[in-house]
């Protein structure tokens, strides 16, 4: 499509769809009083709109042609947008929550995110203040180019078995990096492949022939003058995967590359001249990256999950499709029960993970600011919040985004939807930074030392006092005897309380048993696997509802407390229905942020689809090479002989 199409194409239309206009009308609050909750101030709105005019003045950000690009292109474009982002937050020294913003309005569609999401911060958690005088300039600059490479192909979730070796040589005071197999290579790291010229290494740190463990080191890859890969380097692209394919996800082998001694992050520990190791910190303080980036995905989460929620609630009161009574209008579909019941719950979540996200990111900026400080004590309880939330977030993201979908009809299916990239790029959420069952288990861990702590009557950690409130008893004893009691906050509370406490000790309960029955504390946790990470798991009316099982069988709801907390859902249902699109409206995402056909502002629907078609590739000519070359010898054989047959 040509520039000045693309340019026509995302304008917002004067002509905005009626139905879409009616719901607009009948708002039963201030949309743009929501927006700045949701941007968190009415400065934050003004800022998000003079990112939103800097970006999409830019015709890379608009990139409507995406649709039929070759992944070369792709990537290009990813770097073209990377590089215009960086050179703006040099220029205008954008700060953390700027960066994050203006890569959230260009999707996070750009191949050099680590930069900016793991690169950096882990130079400023993991470098000593000497190394961060040294690097923060050079990687603030974009002098140093980096990624984060941990994983590699034969261990992502198992760090302690990475098989990359850092070895430490007296004589010439360097380390000695080393892939020492085919399943050590370095699988994964974004932007690996082709743009970084750098890369934090976690490596297994040998001094003396003794195995201190893993720690990270800043390795040069590629030249500072022509990037080529440097000596004992052999770095590429791993190949095409699912979408995110701006981002060159690599692979990295080396073969005996040589570092200076000073290239170990030297924070947390160091080896010394003379070769011998000193630790300080605690020992998991070299994972503080990952627990960052777990937090951001809980931002991440929130962002995917509104994007979906907007096309969906948006094309649902624009499509209308059958009748409920013959003869009758065809009805929106969002007023079918169902569909409700489809798109409704990723609204409902979309608000819900805002604020749990807010919540979170408060709880790890406090346990952060102590830890440099020092001081590591709610590091353990941050571990568990941020490993179960990353992990129940993204899990229901993927899920209710393909509700989404699956809501939106055949166009749900169209690339032009947006619905459908969506999903893929939302779909690794649930593997990066920590697999989601795995992280549950962390969870579930950490549970299990509070409950430990709850039956002797020792204190317990904030985010877990209802172990010690909740009672044991086996009879449902929470007040719930008419709908309105299903719409108090306080009684849902209760309810999910009362649910965790038993499905927590019961998981306890049950690891103990098979411990004191004689089985070995792995093979316990293990055969207990599905109650622990359950016990991880938990939003309010639709949570109780989808998880019936939980609140059924333990001592949580009767079967006629449970069938008013289901009308109550319904009702709700109803009830959010009549405001659905002024709460997606109130997300404010431009119509180039969402990239949807389906969900632009304006609901044009129709003439979008069709005017994204144009954009096909196929479309270039009337006749496509393709007949020339084979259907019109098919057609002219057919010809051939039904004539033949003719004759006969
Ligand atoms: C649509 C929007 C999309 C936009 C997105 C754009 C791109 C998205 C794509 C990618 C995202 C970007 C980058 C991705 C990067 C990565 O994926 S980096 C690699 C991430 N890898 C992992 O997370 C590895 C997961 N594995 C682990 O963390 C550990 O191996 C595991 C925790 C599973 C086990 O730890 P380990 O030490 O081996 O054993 P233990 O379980 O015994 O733990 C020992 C104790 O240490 C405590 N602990 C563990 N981890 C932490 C931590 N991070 N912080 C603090 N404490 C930790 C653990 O609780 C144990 O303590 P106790 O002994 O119980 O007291
Ligand atoms: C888009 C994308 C970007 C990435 N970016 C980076 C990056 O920048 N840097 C980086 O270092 N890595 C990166 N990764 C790698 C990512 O961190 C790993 O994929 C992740 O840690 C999981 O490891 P794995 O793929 O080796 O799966 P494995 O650890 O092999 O696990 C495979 C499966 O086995 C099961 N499983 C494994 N262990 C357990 C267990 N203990 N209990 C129960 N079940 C288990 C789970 O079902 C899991 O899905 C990226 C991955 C993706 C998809």
């Amino acid at each position: 499509m040509a520039a000045a199409n693309r340019d026509a194409f995302w304008a917002p239309s004067s002509k905005v769809n009626p139905d879409l206009a009616r719901e607009r009308e009948s708002a039963t609050f201030d949309v743009r009083e929501l927006t700045h909750i949701i941007d968190g101030s009415p400065d934050r709105t003004k800022r998000r709109k003079e990112l939103e005019n800097l970006l999409y003045s830019e015709p890379v950000f608009r990139d409507v042609g995406r649709l039929s690009m070759e992944r070369d292109e792709i990537y290009e474009q990813g770097v073209l947008k990377s590089i215009k982002l960086f050179e703006w937050s040099r220029k205008y020294k954008w700060d953390d929550d700027d960066f994050e913003l203006a890569s959230r309005l260009a999707n996070h569609d750009i191949s050099m995110s680590l930069q900016h999401a793991m690169f950096i911060p882990a130079i400023e958690r993991l470098a000593s203040d000497t190394q961060k005088a040294k690097w923060l300039p050079r990687a603030l600059h974009y002098e140093m180019i980096g990624t984060y490479a941990q994983t590699e192909l034969g261990h992502g979730t198992n760090l302690m078995e990475l098989e990359t070796t850092a070895t430490f040589d007296p004589e010439r005071n360097e380390f000695i990096m080393n892939s020492p197999t085919v399943t050590s290579m370095k699988w994964w790291p974004g932007a690996l492949g082709k743009s970084s010229n750098t890369a934090i290494v976690l490596a297994q740190l040998i001094v003396k022939g003794k195995n201190h463990g893993l720690h990270p080191f800043l390795v040069p890859l590629r030249s500072m003058e022509d990037h080529t890969p440097l000596p004992g380097i052999s770095v590429g692209d791993i190949g095409p995967k699912m979408a995110l394919n701006c981002i060159d996800n690599g692979f990295l082998i080396m073969k005996n590359v040589r570092i200076p001694r000073e290239n170990m992050f030297m924070k947390n520990a160091e080896v010394t001249r003379d070769g011998r190791f000193i630790s300080r910190g605690v020992d998991k303080a070299n994972y503080a990256t990952m627990v960052l980036v777990r937090v951001k995905i809980t931002r991440w989460a929130f962002e995917s999950l509104s994007d979906g929620a907007t096309t969906a609630v948006r094309y649902s009161v624009v499509r209308r499709q059958s009748s409920l009574k013959p003869g009758e209008r065809e009805l929106q579909v969002l007023d079918y029960q169902s569909q409700q019941y489809k798109v409704l719950p990723a609204l409902a979540a979309s608000y819900a993970f805002l604020m749990t996200n807010r919540s979170l990111h408060r709880l790890y900026d406090s346990v952060h600011a102590d830890i440099m400080a020092g001081n590591t004590k709610l590091l353990a309880e941050l571990h568990c919040q941020s490993s179960a939330l990353k992990a129940y977030m993204s899990e229901v993201v993927v899920q209710l985004l393909e509700l989404c979908r699956q809501a939106c009809g055949g166009h749900g299916y169209l690339a032009s939807s947006g619905i459908g990239l969506l999903c893929a790029s939302s779909a690794p959420l649930v593997t990066v930074e920590g697999e989601n069952s795995v992280l549950y288990q962390q969870a579930a861990r950490y549970l299990m030392k509070q409950v430990a702590k709850a039956v002797v009557g020792d204190p317990v950690a904030s985010g877990f006092q209802y172990l010690l409130t909740q009672s044991s008893s086996d009879r449902p004893d929470i007040r719930i005897q008419n709908l309105a009691d299903c719409g108090n906050l306080d009684t849902l509370l209760q309810v999910y309380q009362r649910m965790a406490f038993s499905v927590v000790t019961g998981a306890a309960r049950k690891l103990q048993m098979a411990i004191e029955s004689g089985v070995e504390q792995h093979v316990a946790w293990n055969n207990n696997m599905v109650s622990l990470i359950q016990a991880a798991r938990f939003y309010a009316l639709h949570g109780i509802a989808k998880e019936a099982g939980y609140f059924l069988a333990t001592p949580t709801l009767t079967p006629d407390q449970f069938e008013l907390v289901r009308a109550a859902e319904l009702q709700a249902m109803a009830k959010v229905r009549h405001d659905a699109v002024p709460l997606v409206d109130a997300f404010d995402l431009h119509d180039i942020c969402l990239h949807s056909a389906l969900g632009c502002y304006d609901g044009n629907v129709y003439e979008r689809l069709y005017a994204l078609a144009q954009t096909s590739s196929l479309n270039k000519t009337q006749v496509h090479p393709a007949y020339y070359k084979h259907i019109r010898g098919l057609v002219k054989d057919g010809q051939k002989q039904l004539r033949q047959q003719s004759k006969l």
